[in-house]
């Protein structure tokens, strides 16, 4: 499991160190790590450190403090190191250490940011060294410019120096211009700004560096579950189980107008490994599930016993959207787990079982805000996505999955899971009803047995209050896989994501065993 911290959590871990007088070690130790990452980079690309160009470019604070003496560092290995100072002024030790080590200072000023950028544009590395956790707000006036012109430019490999300036650690907001990084290299613990859109799209691949104040950390803002951890709670049928007590899901989706998003949610919810799929619809809708999926029972009347519903995929019309209502309030009384998606969003009581998983995109995560008068629209929730996941969780009373680049899911204990395994690819038709297959079957599988304290999450250390959210970072983890691997690299269709599933789990399972 990766653990995110908010910027300010660290800086206040690392407070009862600096007190005791040990802030300049901190800050060796961090430059240490940056020069590290800096020579690894170049090594992974069969580069010969020796006459390679980094060009750091420090702000005024310990952040281009700790840029400035890992250049000193990369300047003695014999690397041509060059120093734009952005502010003007600079970490004085780690300036006057950067210029005894040879490196060449230039101050950025209202005139030379577009010739500066071209300067640093063709050097190997550029360090990003401006804004660290004390940042308040993003980059203006020259250094604006500067990153403006460089970002243009495309340097070949940016490495930011704890966040990329213009960040946020604690919330992922971005404050442009950011110059987009290839390597970020985290202080301490990685920030949650860097596992939130959209300030995970600026920040490359994270590396945390342990500095000496880890021990001192709270409870993570964030979590992120590896591949282990998602093995780990992934069901495992044992010798007795039969169909019912694997798991029955019962789905309400797609419509005249919609079909395939019926047909795409029950087909994943049978492969992601639900013991039987009930699909409550038209019986048009359902001739095209059961050619595709003929293991689903198509249900007309009063369906049979399930474990957990999925409503929302291709919802449409008034007879489908009464079947959806009519089966929330029959899944509320009876104390069922629902994934709620789509057009089943607009039928959800104002207050929801802490066990339903609510699965919106961002357009209707600001109208499910809009309902409880929080007025907001799809951009400001894209600029914001932690902070409105975290309110919806908290409105609702639901587990809140927001989907997106990474995907987010809020707990209303508090708890943020974070999953990133997917591609751009994936924004295709049809992917978030695949998604919404692959939580049901989950749900329907966890609720016959997995939440217990004698269940898997409890076996991972997840408290009860935050197992469903993790739950779905399971299924937004196995959806990401699968499309990753569908993809390959090129494009893919829903029904894509939907084949690649089986393997994904064989793939876990492997892992378990190992
Ligand atoms: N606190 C510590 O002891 C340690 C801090 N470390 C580094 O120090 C960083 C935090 O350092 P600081 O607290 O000095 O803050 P930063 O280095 O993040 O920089 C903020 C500085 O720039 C100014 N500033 C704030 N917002 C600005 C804006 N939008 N535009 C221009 N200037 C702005 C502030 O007045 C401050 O002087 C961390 O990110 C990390 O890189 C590490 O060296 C490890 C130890
Ligand atoms: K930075």
């Amino acid at each position: 499991m990766i653990s995110a911290f908010t910027g300010t959590q660290i800086r206040a871990a690392e407070q009862p160190l600096l007190d005791a007088g040990e802030g300049a070690v901190l800050m060796q130790r961090a430059a240490h790590g940056l020069a590290n990452a800096v020579v690894n980079e170049l090594r992974s690309e069969g580069r010969r450190l020796y006459g390679s160009s980094v060009t750091v470019l420090a702000g005024k604070g310990n952040n281009g403090g700790d840029g400035l003496f890992a250049a000193a560092i990369l300047a003695r290995r014999g690397m041509r190191t060059t120093a734009v100072l952005t502010a003007g002024s600079a970490h004085p030790g780690a300036l006057g250490a950067f210029g005894a080590a040879g490196g060449r200072i230039h101050v950025l000023d209202e005139n030379n940011a577009e010739e500066l950028a071209v300067l640093i544009a063709g050097d190997d590395v550029v360090i990003d060294a401006i804004l660290g956790t004390g940042a308040r707000g993003g980059l203006g006036g020259p250094a604006a410019e500067l990153i403006v012109a460089l970002q243009e430019l495309k340097p070949k490999v940016v490495v930011a120096c704890d966040v990329p300036s213009g960040v946020d650690a604690d919330t992922g907001e971005v404050h442009w211009p950011v110059l987009t990084a290839r390597l970020t290299v985290a202080f301490g613990a990685v920030k949650a700004g860097l596992m939130a859109d959209p300030g995970e799209g600026c920040a490359g691949r994270v590396l945390p560096v342990p500095i000496g104040m880890e021990d001192s950390l709270p409870l993570p803002a964030l979590r992120r579950l590896s591949v282990r951890d998602v093995a780990a709670v992934l069901p495992n049928p044992g010798r007795r189980v039969h169909k019912y007590t694997r798991g029955v899901l019962g789905i309400v989706a797609g419509s005249e107008r919609y079909t395939g998003a019926a047909a795409l949610s029950v087909e994943a919810a049978s492969v992601a490994g639900a013991g039987m799929v009930r699909y409550l619809g038209p019986e048009t809708v359902a001739r095209q599930v059961l050619e595709r999926t003929p293991e689903a029972i198509w249900e007309p009347g009063e369906p049979g016993r399930v474990q957990a519903w999925l409503l929302g995929p291709g919802l449409n019309g008034t007879e489908q959207l009464q079947r959806a209502r009519d089966v929330l309030a029959a899944a509320s009384a009876a104390g069922q787990p629902a994934v709620v998606d789509a057009g089943a969003l607009e039928l959800l009581p104002e207050r929801c079982p802490p066990h339903w998983i609510l699965t919106p995109h961002a357009g209707e995560l600001a109208a499910l805000l809009g309902r409880g008068e929080v007025c907001v629209t799809r951009e400001d929730v894209e600029s914001r996505t932690l902070h409105f996941v975290r309110l919806a969780a908290e409105h609702t009373g639901a587990v809140v999955l927001l989907k997106g680049a990474t995907t987010l899911i809020a707990s209303p204990s508090g708890a943020v899971f974070s999953q990133s395994e997917g591609c751009p690819w994936m924004s295709t038709a049809g992917s978030g009803d695949v998604l919404g297959g692959i939580l049901g079957a989950l749900a329907a599988t966890y609720a016959e047995s997995g939440m217990d304290d004698d269940g898997p999450f409890a076996a991972q250390g997840i408290e009860p209050a935050e197992r469903w959210a993790a739950a779905a970072a399971v299924g937004a983890s196995i959806h990401g896989m699968a499309g990753s691997a569908a993809s390959a690299g090129g494009p893919l269709t829903a029904s894509d994501i939907v084949r690649a599933v089986p393997g994904v789990y064989r793939a876990l399972m492997e892992h378990r065993t190992r």
